[in-house]
Parts: structure tokens; sequence; C-alpha cells
């Protein structure tokens, strides 16, 4: 090591040179921790929704607690991550069968986790704790014997994440991709795809990859905020229902705003509405040659929002931005690059090849010093991004009210009874 460190600087005080052997020997240190293998995780798991069998199976029965404590003991040697539904199963269950029917205090809206776990436990209502007892022995022995059987098929590297209904979850090559899944719908965003966008994102940011991506199943990235959202409330229902909306706005754009890591987009296809504006938030934008980028908002007697209103004239001019976000100027790929969204525009014959090469290669690249980087480009404007981001949602808020908001949607879901 001093060695290296003389060959290095010859020529400098003998002072300065055992500095900079003692530096580096603290950065190889260091580095060394960066090298461990990743401890298996032995963490007590969770559980959402419970699937109907898993109510009524064995009840007559009942697992006896020492059925119930070896359950335990195999979860902590589970060598597939199960996913974040199953783990939210197996906490509630874990919790009704100790403590009985959920009696907490709800958590905070910003909680997302503990926020999961408690819908999760709350949802099993008065399940007898005997029964979610069975249940969790149940849920172990299914996963521990398709834990068993995957592991003979399937690389470790290339694991679908389980849980997700909206989304396709993968992890391979050092690369985590969340793939928006409703491809009949465009991809339009519904309140579940949002909340599990969310999951995913958390979910992503602690795991082992270097990268995270953002693309889409099928011919769009996604068609912006699903319009159905707006259907179904009753009167009396609409002002809960835009308040709720908004804090749902404001926590979603607010992952992005924080996301650690690098964040990719691989815009597959046409991008409206927050689809578009969220991709000021990532740090690379791919896009084929076949995308478009439009923010329909006034059409739709909306506001913008993904903190576009304070990001898009700062990348492109106030013009610009105007032309796209108040008279909704649709852009294609090619003006999107022009413009600063789009970082580099592919031919779509060959967008998959050359963008998950190129991100292959950048997946190699040391791990730490990209998400350190990327956090010293991002902080500077973070507190400024999260008061726009409240500032936007607010004002969705009040025009989700509106008349011309409504009447905007309404033409929108008649549209194809008047064909
Ligand atoms: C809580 C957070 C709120 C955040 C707020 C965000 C604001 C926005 O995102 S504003 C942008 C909202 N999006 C739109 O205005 C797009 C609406 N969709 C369309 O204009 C068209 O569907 C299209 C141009 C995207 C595609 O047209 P195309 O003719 O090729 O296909 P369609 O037959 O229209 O679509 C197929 C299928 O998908 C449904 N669909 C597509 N996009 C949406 C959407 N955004 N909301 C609801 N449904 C959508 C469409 O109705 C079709 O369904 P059916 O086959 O069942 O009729």
């Amino acid at each position: 090591m001093a060695g290296v460190t003389g060959r290095l600087v010859r020529g400098w005080c003998p002072r300065a040179v055992r500095r900079l052997s003692l530096l580096l020997t603290s950065i190889l240190q260091c580095l060394s921790f960066t090298f461990l293998p990743v401890a298996k995780f032995t963490q007590p798991f969770s559980s959402l929704q419970v699937p109907a069998q898993l109510h009524m199976s064995k009840t007559a029965m009942g697992a006896s607690q020492k059925d119930f404590e070896s359950a335990m003991n195999q979860v902590k040697l589970l060598e597939k991550d199960p996913g974040n539904e199953v783990k939210l199963k197996l906490y509630a269950l874990y919790k009704q069968a100790t403590e009985g029917p959920c009696s907490t205090p709800k958590p905070g809206v910003f909680d997302l986790i503990n926020k999961a776990k408690w819908d999760a436990w709350n949802a099993l209502g008065n399940l007898p704790k005997e029964t979610a007892r069975q249940n969790y022995v149940d849920l172990v022995s299914g996963l521990s014997s398709s834990s068993d059987s995957s592991s003979q098929v399937k690389p470790e590297a290339d694991r679908e994440q389980a849980g997700y209904e909206t989304l396709v979850m993968t992890s391979e090559d050092g690369i985590t991709k969340i793939m928006l899944n409703r491809p009949t719908k465009m991809n339009a965003l519904t309140t579940q795809m949002y909340q599990e966008i969310m999951l995913a994102l958390e979910a992503a940011s602690k795991d082992d990859s270097t990268i995270t991506v953002l693309t889409g199943n099928g011919s769009y990235f996604s068609s912006g905020n699903d319009l159905t959202n707006f259907t179904h409330i009753s009167p009396d229902e609409i002002e809960e229902k835009a308040r709720r909306g908004a804090i749902l706005l404001r926590d979603f754009v607010g992952c992005f705003i924080d996301f650690p890591k690098p964040l990719v987009a691989a815009v597959n296809g046409p991008a409206v509405g927050i689809s578009v504006t969220i991709l000021r938030l990532f740090d690379l934008v791919y896009a084929s040659d076949r995308a478009t980028f439009h923010t329909p908002f006034s059409h739709l007697g909306q506001t913008p929002e993904g903190c576009s209103s304070y990001t898009f004239p700062k990348l492109m001019g106030p013009g610009k931005a105007a032309e796209m976000l108040i008279f909704g100027k649709k852009l294609t790929a090619a003006e999107a690059c022009a413009q600063g969204l789009v970082t580099e525009v592919f031919p779509d014959s060959t967008f998959q090849k050359e963008v998950w090469t190129r991100l292959k290669a950048y997946s190699k690249l040391p791990r730490n010093a990209l998400r350190i980087s990327k956090q010293m480009i991002r902080n500077h404007e973070k507190e400024k991004l999260h008061a726009t981001n409240a500032e936007e949602s607010r004002i969705l808020q009040e025009r989700w009210l509106s008349d011309e908001c409504m009447n905007a949607i309404m033409n929108f879901l008649s549209r194809k009874a008047k064909m």
C-alpha cells in the first residue's frame, strides 16, 4: 500500500505521503464492505388481502402452537423474498394470531409502510385467532414448497417479485425494472397502480440493484391518470374523494422526488399527463421515436402536476412550457429531446435492445458512487420540488371539483358511446 502510494506521489513531502496512504487505506476498507454478501433477510414478514381459501382452510382442525412456531422459524429460512404482498399477509396473520383484531391507531398517510401493515391487519376484521394461526401455517408451507421448486428452475438474478397486480417488477443484472402492466388500457394509472408504484419504488430503493427503470408494457408508456378514477362517486363523496386524490398525488410524486438511486424512464411509446410531467424527476429518459409527450391539462379543466409548473419552465423556458402545459401541445420524441425533457431517442425497432445494453453497462459502475452523485445533483432543489408538489396537489384538489373538469371527463367517457 505504502509502496503504491509512494510511486504515485514521488516528490511529495513525507507527511503528505503518510496522509494519502492513510486515506487510500481507509477508502479500501470502506469499499470492502460493499462486497460483503448481502445477509439473508430474517425479518418478521407480513399481508394485504387474504384470499378466501385462506380464510376457510383447515379451520376445523386448527394448527397447534408448535406448528405455528415452526412456521415462524421456516419464514426466517426462506431463501427467496416472497414479495411485499405476501409479507403483508404474513404480518397481518401473525398479528391476528397473536394479538387478535387490530385495535391500534391508524398510522399517518406519510407513514407508508406502517400504514400498509396496519391496513393488512385491519382487513382481517374479526378473524378468530385460531384461524389466523392456521392460515399463517398454510401460507408458510406453500411458500416453502414453492421456494424449493422455484430455486431449481429460476436463476437467482431473474426473479419476478410477487404481489403486484398492475405492475411487473423484476430484478436482473443490477437493474430493477418496474413495468406498468395495463396494456389494454394504455397503462392508464388507477388508484391501485399509484399505490403499487409507490410500494415498488420503496422496495427498489432498498434492494441490491444499482439502477431502477420505469417502463410500460404494450404500445403506450402510459396514458396518464385513469379518468375512471373520477367516476362512480356519489355527490356527498366528491369533496372527500378530491381530498384523498390530492394526498395520493402528493405522496406519489414525493416518492419520485426522494428516490435515492439513479432512476431511468424507458419511454416505450406515447406518454400522457402525469406520465410526462414526472419525467423531469428521472435521471435519464430514453424514448422510442414512436413516443409522444402530451399534457392536455386545460382540455380536461385541470392544471399541471408532477412539479412541472416549476421544472418545465426551468428546463425549456416559459414559452415552450406554456405551449405544453397551458395549451396542451403534443411533442414528438425528437422535439422533447430538443427541449431537454428526453435524454436520447432510439429507433423503435432497436429501442429495447439499445436501451437495455446501455443500462446493463451502466449498472456495472460503482453503486455507491452513482447513488451519491445522483443525490448531489438532486439535493439542491428537493425542498423547492416538495413545496411545488404540495401546491400543485392543493390546486388540483379544487380543480377536480370544478364544472370544467367534470364536463371534460364526462366527454371523454361518453365519446365511445357517441361513435
Ligand atoms: C390521483 C392523481 C391524479 C394525477 C392527475 C394526473 C392528470 C393526468 O394524467 S391528465 C391525463 C389524463 N389522460 C388522458 O386524458 C388520456 C385519455 N385517453 C385518451 O385520450 C385515449 O385513450 C388515448 C389517446 C390515450 C388512446 O386512444 P386510442 O384511441 O388509441 O385508444 P382507446 O380506445 O381510447 O383506449 C383503449 C382503452 O383504454 C382506455 N383508456 C386509455 N386511457 C385512459 C385513461 N387515461 N383513463 C381511462 N381509460 C383510458 C380507453 O377508455 C379504452 O378502454 P375501452 O377499450 O374499455 O373503451
